[in-house]
């Protein structure tokens, strides 16, 4: 049953044709057999995980089960999970047993989803191709030697090789969708204030945003609906109620306006990309959709936005790991200062350091206005593009990211090229627009992902395009080989 969907898994619980517990058992046996090859995992919870499994399968017994009741996720390890390690991918945070449950975490939990474990993850979710993890890099199930993308690449492929139907994810500027479409499964940012950010490691505060990562639009839906409310622990979280996502998938697409922002197909995009993503326009038209060419002229400036203001909340994040207080302590210091240094030092990696410098020099006096300030007015003006855009059409589509998984090693001497991956991603970030990724193709064999953008709080909509760009296709169902 491994690739069933969630919804399917669902139904074949509720029609009694297998229990929680024999599908966190098979669940577990994949993760363990597949494991070494992929490093999908920091942590594997197995003990805990079949406990909750059989509570799921005693709570269906007596009739209060919901969609997720008996079905096994995992959760990225930026969550804080109550009495697991909760490490967000680094040294610093290596030996860190969380106090308490994530908001996300907790609502999953309690809406009966099995924990099977922790994915692997970029260092404080900083990076595109999970290569900044202490725990090393996750591989591609679609190629082993590629990168599975990031900073949610252990979550993408632990689904895209069935090990899990479903895993969370964490958005700051890409960081679902783009690992979304390397691993060629869907993957949904939130609006900004649509999911609590409550127990989960702080990378970027004004951008960071929780979602779900699964094979399927409805798959989403069904875990989005959990995921998604209220929570007065996070100010930022905006009260307004959650929709019955999976309820509203079925809409028909006719007079559906849709527009190709045509900053999004000029130099940059490979071609292999920019021809699957032109198929699934045609088949969007196919569908009833009408599509018209808008642009976002400000779209250009969205890195390099990004690269100020998500490195400069960073470093006032990350301030708090100084051996006292939070994460990894250095061996017998000499004094305070010697602590805070070698803790510091040795805690983090190449990646995290850069930003953290980046970020303070970037906020330090008489380079604020330059830099910070400045960062924040073009944001404002990239944020304003979207609003113009979205008066004219309902959705805006085009590529998640600008190429097919590449090779592992290939782009990590090159922070730049890194940071590239993301020039579709970030500005949506920027704007605290809702994007899925989903899958459209393959370039090369490898898979490519369509980015779908919507206005606030329209998840609704976003993902009944998706689900009926599945219900009309069937890259969502291509499994790698090794993994069917
Ligand atoms: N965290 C993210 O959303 C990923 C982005 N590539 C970054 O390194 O910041």
């Amino acid at each position: 049953m491994h690739t069933y969907t969630i919804a399917e898994l669902s139904a074949a619980l509720a029609a009694g044709e297998v229990s929680s517990v024999e599908l966190t058992e098979a669940t577990l046996a994949r993760i363990e057999r597949h494991q070494p090859a992929l490093n999908a995992f920091i942590t594997v919870t197995a003990e805990q995980a079949m406990a909750q499994a059989r509570a799921a399968d005693a709570r269906r017994a007596r009739g209060d089960a919901g969609p997720l009741t008996g079905v096994p996720i995992a959760h990225k390890d930026i969550f804080c999970t109550d009495g697991v390690r909760t490490s967000c991918g680094s040294r610093m945070l290596d030996s860190f047993i969380a106090p308490y449950d994530a908001f996300v975490v907790e609502r999953l939990r309690e809406a009966g989803a099995v924990m099977v474990g922790k994915t692997n993850m970029d260092e404080f979710a900083m990076g595109s191709s999970n290569e900044t993890s202490h725990y090393g890099p996750v591989r591609n199930p679609w190629d082993e030697d590629t990168v599975p993308g990031g900073s949610s690449g252990g979550s993408a492929a632990a689904v895209a090789a069935r090990l899990v139907p479903g895993a969370t994810g964490t958005d700051t500027g890409g960081s679902i969708r783009q690992p979304a479409a390397l691993c060629g499964i869907s993957g949904l940012k939130p609006t900004y204030g649509r999911v609590s950010r409550y127990g989960m490691i702080a990378f970027a505060s004004s951008l960071d945003q929780a979602g779900p990562m699964a094979a399927s639009a409805e798959d989403l839906a069904l875990m989005l609906e959990a995921m998604a409310g209220f929570d007065p622990r996070d100010s930022t979280c905006v009260e307004r109620p959650v929709p019955a996502y999976r309820e509203v998938l079925d809409q028909p697409l006719a007079g559906l306006r849709v527009g190709l922002p045509k900053e999004y197909f000029g130099e940059g995009l490979e071609p292999g990309v920019a021809a699957a993503v032109e198929a699934a326009v045609a088949e969007l038209r196919g569908l009833g959709a009408e599509i018209r060419e808008v642009s976002l002229p400000n779209s250009g400036l969205a890195v390099p936005v990004y690269y100020v203001i998500a490195p400069a909340e960073a470093s006032s994040n990350l301030s708090r790991y100084d051996g006292v207080r939070f994460g990894h302590r250095c061996e017998s210091p000499r004094d305070l200062e010697d602590l805070y240094k070698r803790s510091r030092g040795e805690g983090f990696g190449a990646e995290v350091k850069r930003r953290i410098m980046v970020g303070t020099y970037a906020l330090s006096a008489g380079y604020y206005d330059a830099y910070y300030l400045k960062a924040q007015q073009v944001r404002r003006m990239i944020r304003d593009d979207f609003v113009r855009a979205l008066e004219e059409v309902d959705v805006l589509v085009g590529p998640t990211a600008p190429g097919v998984a590449f090779a592992l090693g290939e782009k990590s001497d090159d922070p730049v090229q890194m940071y590239l991956q993301d020039i579709y991603t970030i500005a949506v970030n920027l704007a605290g627009l809702p994007g899925v990724s989903v899958p459209a193709g393959f370039a090369d064999g490898r898979p490519v992902g369509l980015q779908l953008i919507g206005n606030y709080f329209d998840e609704e909509r976003l993902l009944a395009v998706a689900h009926r760009f599945q219900q009309a296709t069937d890259w969502h169902r291509q499994v790698p080989e090794g993994y069917a």
